[in-house]
């Protein structure tokens, strides 16, 4: 049987659900790398595996392991160092995999180590690809070595479908899509009636939001997922160049409050607010959707007030849908549709890209 070596980057809602029968080497939380002293013949047991997904599920760090068997805990720094030390063993000869759940900007360097280490590079966290373009060049330079399905639609097969479509050479004009599980979900229960601060907190407890809902709740999410579509169909654009809507205020963002205030004391406030734009969207027979438009040279994300019988205003719960425009899908468009946000189908997301990119290893 074919041993599959990965380290993974983030051990949080995504990372813990992967379930993983991989030979694993490492797992990275935002402080630590727990690794195994023999990187070359040994991998983390079950009940370790097991062990640290009731650490992280209790808020814990890595670093608080009491038993660490035949592992070993690397702090900041030394973290990353010996991580590069693992793919210049591994990377080349093994095609280790570097598999990104984070939701952090940190990694990008690390993961561009990688590449040039021989090393595959499986990503959930959208932030990596949606940095500045050259970056993305960088990260995508070798197409055998990155999969990126989870970034956007979560286990949707969106990234996989339109790569397939370009590579027939039937050009993509346009693709529009509600590509927002927590959006999606905030929407469709608040058209039952729901207070928008509940929704939201539940939407964070179904682990459809970022780690800060305001990533959700602001668009920039939408916009990174739009970024990487955009940047696939050949844009050269960053994020900068697409205008969010924002469903809060400036005064409510990152740099005046924390994520803890802003659910627990800021959110309240915005309850009246989006009721009412919901409702008066309603008293015209419409929904509120949070649409992505790439056609040409334009990329947008935005709030729009859609007929309930359209497929967009028909999305119920975190379903994301994405129409696919092209040469051959004219008239009649290549529609992807289903959960698009949740651990469990992210994670799924992530599984079928590591293992797809094994064939490079046989
Ligand atoms: N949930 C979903 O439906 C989907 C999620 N995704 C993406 O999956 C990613 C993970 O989401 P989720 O699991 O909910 O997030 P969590 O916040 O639950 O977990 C993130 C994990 O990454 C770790 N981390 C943070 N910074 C670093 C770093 N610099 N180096 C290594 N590890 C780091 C955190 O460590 P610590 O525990 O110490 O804080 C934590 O373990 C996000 O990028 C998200 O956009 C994509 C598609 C769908
Ligand atoms: N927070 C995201 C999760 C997937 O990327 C969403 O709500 O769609």
């Amino acid at each position: 049987m074919k041993s599959i070596p990965v380290l993974l980057i983030g051990c949080g809602g995504v990372g813990r659900q992967l379930g993983i029968a991989l030979r694993v080497v490492g797992i990275c939380d935002s402080r630590s790398l727990l690794a195994v002293n023999d990187i070359v013949n040994l991998e983390l047991k079950d009940d370790l595996l097991k062990e640290i997904c009731k650490i992280k599920s209790s808020g814990s760090s890595l670093s608080s392991l009491m038993d660490l068997g035949q592992c070993q805990i690397f702090k900041d720094s030394e973290a990353r160092k010996k991580v590069i030390d693992i793919a210049s063993l591994l990377g080349r000869s093994t095609g280790l995999v570097l598999a990104d759940c984070s939701a952090s900007s940190e990694t990008l360097e690390l993961l561009k180590q990688g590449i040039d280490l021989g090393c595959c590079i499986v990503l959930a966290n959208k932030k990596p690809l949606t940095s500045k373009i050259e970056e993305f060049d960088k990260l995508t330079s070798d197409f055998r070595h990155i999969r990126f399905e989870s970034t956007v639609g979560a286990g949707l097969p969106v990234i996989a479908s339109i790569t397939r479509v370009l590579s027939s050479g039937d050009p993509i004009c346009r693709i529009i899509g509600s590509l927002s599980g927590t959006l999606g979900y905030v929407m469709s229960e608040l058209e039952d009636g729901k207070v928008f601060s509940f929704v939201v907190k539940e939407a964070k407890r179904l682990g459809y939001t970022e780690p800060d809902p305001r990533d959700d709740l602001g668009g920039m999410d939408v916009a990174r997922k739009a970024l990487i579509l955009a940047r696939l169909l050949g844009q050269r654009i960053n994020l900068e160049d697409i205008k969010v809507d924002s469903l809060y205020p400036d005064n409510m963002g990152p740099k005046s409050i924390s994520v803890d205030d802003f659910i627990n004391h800021g959110l309240p406030l915005l309850d009246k607010e989006v009721g009412e734009k919901v409702a008066v969207a309603a008293s015209k027979g419409n929904v509120l959707r949070y649409v992505c438009m790439i056609e040409g040279s334009r990329c947008q994300v935005g709030l729009q007030e859609l007929p309930m019988d359209c497929p967009l205003g028909r999305l119920r719960g975190s379903d994301n849908v994405v129409e696919i425009y092209s040469r051959c899908y004219k008239n009649s468009p290549l529609v992807i549709q289903g959960a698009g946000a949740g651990n469990d189908t992210t994670a799924a997301g992530v599984l079928a890209d590591i293992v797809d990119l094994q064939d490079l290893f046989k």
